[in-house]
């Protein structure tokens, strides 16, 4: 049996994206008992981790409790791992990009977040499939034929960037040993 801390609410999921929220919703399962939150955090500038352990400093004071929130970017290799727009990489040969995504939990407003990336390798396409989700349509990982946009979602669910950041949550709250005993007042 884990003997770890026990969470005594939830964990909320801090994020404005719906579709976000619906593949968290899908990779997650029953995996880590979560609730979502709806607010638009701030876009901040800099690095990913830094991005993603800010939006979870300010979830964890909004909800004053323990939060998940992440940060996802598109990195092209030829701007050096920066984020960017497409057009911008038709000066270069190099299509190559990441897709990477952080999440990050705060236990609670005065705590230290931690910080889980996962990376997907692929390349920079021009556009394919539908145009609902942020940048899918224009990034086709290593190893396939299809854009994400194109994959079916059990597909790009089982080797996104948000999959195997997930994977790391998953761990890390197993080997912490949080244990959840929500309706114990
Ligand atoms: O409230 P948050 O969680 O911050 O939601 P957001 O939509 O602002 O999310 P980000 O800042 O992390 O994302 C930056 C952009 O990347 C897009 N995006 C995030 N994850 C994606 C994915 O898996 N596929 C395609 N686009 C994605 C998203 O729609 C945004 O336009
Ligand atoms: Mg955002």
């Amino acid at each position: 049996m884990a003997s770890g801390l026990v969470l005594s609410r939830p964990v909320t999921f801090v994020t404005g994206n719906a579709k976000k929220l619906d593949e968290v919703r899908a990779i997650l399962g029953q995996s880590i008992p979560f609730q979502s939150l709806k607010l638009d955090l701030p876009e901040l500038q800099g690095e990913p981790e830094d991005i993603s352990k800010e939006k979870a400093r300010l979830a964890a004071v909004q909800v004053n409790g323990p939060v998940l929130v992440e940060d996802t970017c598109l990195c092209f290799n030829a701007l050096k791992g920066l984020p960017g727009l497409n057009n911008l990489l038709r000066a270069y040969d190099d299509k190559s990009a990441y897709a990477l995504c952080v999440f990050s939990f705060a236990i609670g407003p005065n705590s230290e977040p931690i910080t889980f990336a996962g990376k997907t390798p692929g390349k920079i396409v021009l556009p394919r499939g539908p145009t609902d989700f942020g940048w899918d349509p224009i990034f086709q990982p290593d190893g396939y034929e299809q854009t994400y946009a194109e994959m079916p979602k059990e597909e790009k669910n089982k080797i996104s960037h948000r999959f195997r950041s997930l994977e790391l949550v998953k761990s890390y709250f197993a080997e912490a040993g949080y244990a959840f005993q929500i309706n114990n007042v």
